[in-house]
């Protein structure tokens, strides 16, 4: 990690999807000592609190089949405007979820510093429907597409420009469930994908690996790690909304942490998609932290 200082900033939305709870994920990862953990490690930690998320809005659809369209413009641009604060004041952003629509605000905000970012998407799905393409109209099912300038104008438009990131500095960790808008999507932008079935194949340690020589050799200036916690098995983070058997096991989890860590170069995180409504006594928030340990160069010995 290039950063000694950190700003956590909290982001209790559940407008990108339609389970209630999501919302609650920003506390359930302080209560389970988000804060200390990092200090632990020596870093500086600022908590900025959380974007202000408007409660008990009469959804919107603003004319179109997206669910919440207006409330999740209005989450996603404060967000980008306070990352874009925590990297003028030289910090490591480390934005708590929320569902996965964030990404959107987090990613635009990153893009106004890094003009040619690394994107690490650790996730059960792909997050790349267009309006077109979406089986369900939830925007925490979009936010890759968005950043790559594809879908409703409003939220390509966030911040005033588009696209954020290109296709070929985007590595996609975990997916088992992609709908057939999205592989074609995929294919026909070359999108490096490490399905679990390369994961089986291949190793955590191999993905990785060439996960980090991928990004080096299209020269990123600075890598982003988005990590939906429904990546991991359901097994061990059961608190999430769209849970897909089969997944990531804790340790290959840690391990990928680890590596990206010695190797130093993600320069902003973000874990979504906890949901302590549906978790089992905050166990999925535990590993978001415990995994938030590793990634900060946290070791037995
Ligand atoms: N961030 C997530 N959990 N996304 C789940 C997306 C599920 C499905 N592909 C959809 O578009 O609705
Ligand atoms: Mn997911
Ligand atoms: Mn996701």
């Amino acid at each position: 990690m290039r950063k000694s200082e950190v700003s956590i900033i909290g982001v209790p939305s559940d407008y990108g999807q339609l389970r209630r709870g999501v919302d609650m994920g920003p506390s359930a990862i302080r209560y389970a000592d988000v804060v200390e953990r990092l200090e632990n490690l020596g870093y500086e930690i600022k908590d900025e609190g959380d974007i202000l998320v408007k409660k008990g809005t009469v959804p919107s659809q603003l004319g179109t089949n997206l669910k919440n369209l207006k409330e999740v413009i209005e989450v996603c641009t404060k967000l980008s405007v306070k990352v874009q604060e925590v990297i003028d004041n030289g910090r490591f952003p480390l934005v708590l979820g929320g569902d996965h629509s964030i990404a959107i605000g987090t990613l635009a905000g990153l893009a106004t510093k890094y003009k040619n970012l690394g994107v690490i998407w650790y996730d059960a799905h792909a997050d790349i429907n267009t309006p077109e393409t979406s089986p369900s109209g939830n925007i925490h099912g979009m936010p890759l597409a968005v950043s790559l300038g594809l879908g409703d104008n409003r939220l390509v438009e966030i911040g005033g420009f588009a696209p954020k990131i290109k296709p070929e500095n985007i590595v996609i960790i975990g997916a088992r469930s992609v709908d057939p808008g999205e592989r074609e999507l995929i294919k026909k932008l070359g999108i490096k994908v490490y399905s679990m079935h390369e994961i089986d194949r291949l190793g955590m340690t191999k993905v990785i690996e060439d996960t980090i020589s991928y990004l080096k050799e299209r020269q990123v200036d600075g890598v982003h790690l988005s990590l939906d916690l429904d990546g991991i098995d359901p097994l061990y983070t059961p608190g999430v909304g769209t849970a897909v058997p089969g997944g990531i096991t804790y340790r290959e989890s840690h391990l990928a942490m680890e590596m990206l860590e010695e190797e130093g170069f993600i320069t902003s995180a973000e874990f979504v998609e906890v949901n302590p409504i549906l978790d089992e006594r905050n166990k999925t928030a535990d590993v978001a932290v415990a995994l938030m340990g590793s990634l900060f160069g946290e070791k037995l010995v």
